[in-house]
């Protein structure tokens, strides 16, 4: 089969590279890249001679952003092209427009590059599905936060000096505002709680990051025995759905918190499944390039179509997650305890509820960091 792939960049070059070493019987033939980047005779900065090449079967979009990744992404599914993209941003934002438009045609969406980097975590909700609904999905999502924590945690390394280097190792999305600020999670958690709970999912969830995060957030949650984990999380019950993200601060013997660099850990939970735990490189080139080819490749054989179907009728109800939060701020809040120096805990907010007390806190104080606090099992 011939490809396209739409941006060489970090996760562009993985798949090449992947295909070129790996795989026998598909062929990249057409790069689509930037006017001022075309560096290789395969590439073109028009989307238009990619259309008109009828030998491009399907189109690996890895150039990030809504658009115009929404408008090649639409014009090649109507073309009738097999559509892999590692774009969380545009999926998240237009993930029904394109599973109609792939029905409509018959051509395929795969999406598994847009969660958990090389992480097999779309692919196995699909699968649990086969079988049960999912109650719950839980986990860390982001490769770069996931990074920063643990190298604050373990080295004691200063926050931008260590995002500076997950920068470097290409696991940052173009603006890092959209990792360090639970953005880019949001947007993974809206396209895993469309495909666990099969719902168009509600896209304005309560999200929050680890901008404010400090060495000393870290050694006063360390002194309870916990740390803190940036986590994409939904739940499902009695018809109804939330999702959230946020800071949660984990017991330190719990799985999350040995979580190591750029590693994800998403745990899906199903009735005759149980907990099942998915771990693995959650960014970088090579694993999320064998995250997209994998989709080619299932693509290519047959083996594994996905339909993504959203017409499930769960109601969006954002009570269904609570907790006790914790905030580290100089503002003074109503109904709050003390949980150690400089900081307070408020008990038993919805997430949504939290996120308005964080803004609260946020207009008097702008270094607040807040988590929410696990419950200890
Ligand atoms: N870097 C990572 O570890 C992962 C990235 N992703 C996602 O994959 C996508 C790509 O990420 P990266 O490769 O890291 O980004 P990147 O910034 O390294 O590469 C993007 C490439 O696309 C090109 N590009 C951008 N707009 C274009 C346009 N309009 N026309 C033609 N070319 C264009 C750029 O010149 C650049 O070479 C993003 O959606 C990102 O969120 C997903 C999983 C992991
Ligand atoms: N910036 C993202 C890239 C992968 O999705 C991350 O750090 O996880």
């Amino acid at each position: 089969m011939k490809i396209a792939i739409l941006g060489y960049g970090t996760v562009g070059r993985g798949v090449d590279q992947i295909i070129a070493e790996r795989v026998d019987g598909v062929e990249v033939t057409r790069i689509l890249e930037l006017p001022d980047r075309l560096s290789d005779p395969r590439m073109t900065a028009s989307y238009d001679e990619i259309l008109a090449d009828e030998e491009v079967e399907l189109v690996v979009e890895c150039m990030g952003g809504v658009e115009p990744a929404r408008t090649y992404i639409m014009a090649a599914l109507e073309s009738g092209r097999h559509v892999v993209t590692s774009n969380k941003a545009v999926v998240a934002a237009h993930f029904a427009d394109f599973a109609a438009a792939s029905v409509a045609s018959g051509a395929g969406l795969f999406v598994e590059a847009a969660v958990g980097g090389g992480v097999p975590w779309i692919a196995s909700v699909e699968k649990v599905r086969r079988i049960d609904d999912v109650s719950s999905f839980s986990g860390i999502m982001n490769g770069t936060t996931n990074y920063i924590v643990d190298a604050m945690r373990r080295q004691g390394a200063d926050f931008a000096e260590v995002l500076a280097e997950a920068q470097r190792l290409g696991y940052a999305e173009r603006d890092p505002s959209a990792d360090i600020d639970g953005i880019d999670v949001l947007n993974k958690t809206i396209i895993s709680a469309s495909v666990a709970f099969g719902v168009a999912c509600e896209r304005d969830l309560p999200a929050s990051g680890i901008r404010n995060l400090t060495k000393a957030d870290l050694d006063l949650f360390a002194a309870r025995g916990r740390t803190v984990k940036l986590l994409g999380r939904g739940v499902s019950e009695g018809g109804r759905y939330a999702a959230a993200v946020e800071p949660v601060a984990v017991a330190a013997d719990s799985l999350e918190a040995n979580v190591p660099g750029n590693f994800n850990l998403i745990t899906a939970v199903g009735a005759t499944v149980g907990e099942l735990k998915f771990y693995g490189q959650g960014a970088g080139s090579l694993p999320t390039g064998n995250a997209i080819v994998q989709d080619v490749l299932d693509c290519v054989s047959g083996t594994r179509r996905p339909v993504y179907d959203f017409t499930s009728q769960l109601a969006y109800d954002p009570t269904l997650l609570r907790a006790d939060y914790v905030l580290r701020t100089a503002a003074e809040l109503g109904d709050a305890e003390p949980y150690g120096p400089g900081a307070v805990v408020v008990r038993d907010l919805t997430a949504a509820g939290a996120r308005a007390l964080l803004d609260e806190a946020l207009a008097t104080d702008p270094t607040t960091f807040m988590a929410a606090l696990a419950v200890e099992e």
